[in-house]
């Protein structure tokens, strides 16, 4: 979608910002720049909507050479989000989000109904917020409809320059997830400049990691943290990337350890055989525990069973897990299918969630699928 061939920018005063960049853009892909300040980030970006003209090599956009295009039908094709927003202050929210179908010639109605629906998308109620002035929003409001706008013609590729950059910490994380949840939905192609890699981790499919003017290494996530290309990604990364990794590899089915199983109705067991049993309802959905105490006692499971709060579905990632089992202070989480359905899967343990993830660097490191590792391992056990 977004392919650069051999894109070098020099500046007039000597800098070279950019050397000699090539890579490629899926459709619907979405990827963050990450690097240090100064590292042409900005510089990459600004080149794909001509705000600056390449020195040397060559940029295309679905396939068309971005300099044969005029750079304002080429804007058309792009939406455009920087840190400081930039919205019209003497306009309303709806009027802001409007701007570009209005530029495009749309009928009043249909650009207004159009926004109406963005401000939605974005989680701003457009009939509490469309008519109020950009200054009487928060500055996490604010960002919002630079993001509502920018969508508000439904251009296929979206360019972010640090987007939430100028947001605390905790409005910065909430807007990430919205942003993840509406990305899951119009699924545009973007490119995303940040220079946290925190936030180029959770939200990239693929990250570029910028050295001067270079990328260092262009890879999913996990394989960044996992396996960092040189010295200087892996400093870049930090020390900690072990951590980091938590929250981008999921839980799997296999990571599951299956412990003793009663249902609702069944009278209580004379013993589990083990501390604690899951309880499950007539559809195999999970309802809570009962603990090896209890077993023995007279009466039904149900008189006994505790809810259970510890819960995730797979596929959430083991970060999740680990606040999980602080924040309700277990030993084990429960995980199950789908948050819709909540059938019961098996548990997630400290020790399971350990081996997880020691696994998934593993596989990096020798660039093979997890699953094969997971049997590996087992293989080599018992042969032992
Ligand atoms: N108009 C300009 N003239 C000369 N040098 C420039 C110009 N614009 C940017 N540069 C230089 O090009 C290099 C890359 O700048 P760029 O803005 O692309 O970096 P960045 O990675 O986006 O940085 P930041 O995270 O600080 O925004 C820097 O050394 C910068 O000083």
């Amino acid at each position: 979608m977004i392919r650069f061939e051999h894109v070098t920018k020099r500046y007039p005063d000597g800098t070279t910002a950019v050397d000699d960049l090539s890579f490629e853009v899926a459709e619907g892909e979405l990827v963050t720049l990450v690097g240090p300040s100064g590292c042409g980030k900005t510089t990459t970006m600004k080149m794909v909507n001509r705000l600056i003209e390449p020195s040397e090599g060559r940029i295309f956009l679905d396939g068309d050479d971005i300099s044969a295009i005029d750079p304002v039908q080429l804007r058309r094709r792009i939406g455009y989000v920087i840190q400081q927003v930039g919205l019209f202050p003497h306009r309303t929210v709806l009027e802001n989000t409007a701007t570009v179908p209005h530029l495009l010639g749309w009928k009043r109605g249909k650009g207004r109904e159009r926004a109406a629906e963005l401000l939605d998308l974005v989680g701003l109620d457009p009939s509490v917020y469309g008519d109020r002035y950009p200054e009487q929003l928060s500055g996490g409001q604010r960002q919002r409809v630079g993001v509502a706008r920018a969508l508000a013609a439904d251009p296929p590729v979206l360019l972010m320059d640090e987007p939430f950059g100028a947001v605390d910490p905790v409005v910065r994380e909430h807007l990430q997830n919205e942003f993840l949840r509406l990305q899951s939905q119009v699924r545009k192609t973007v490119l995303f400049v940040t220079h946290d890699i925190e936030e180029a981790v959770r939200l990239g499919d693929r990250i570029a990691v910028y050295g001067h003017g270079r990328i260092e290494q262009f890879d999913a996530p996990a394989a960044v943290l996992g396996t960092p290309a040189t010295p200087y990604v892996a400093d870049f990364v930090g020390a900690d990337r072990g951590l980091k990794r938590l929250s981008v590899t999921p839980i799997e089915d296999g990571d599951l350890e299956q412990p003793p199983v009663v249902h609702l109705d069944d009278p209580l067991p004379r013993e589990l055989g083990s501390r604690w049993a899951v309880v499950l309802d007539s559809k195999d959905n999970l309802h809570g525990w009962i603990s090896a105490e209890q077993a023995g006692q007279r009466g039904s499971v149900r008189e006994y069973a505790r809810r259970m709060e510890a819960w995730l579905p797979v596929g959430a990632s083991l970060k999740q897990a680990f606040s999980t089992m602080l924040q309700h202070d277990a030993g084990w989480i429960a995980v199950i299918d789908k948050e819709e359905t909540g059938r019961f899967l098996g548990v997630l343990t400290p020790a399971r969630l350990h081996e997880a993830l020691r696994r998934s660097i593993d596989a990096d490191a020798q660039d093979i699928p997890r699953t094969e590792v997971a049997l590996e391992t087992i293989e080599t056990l018992t042969k032992r």
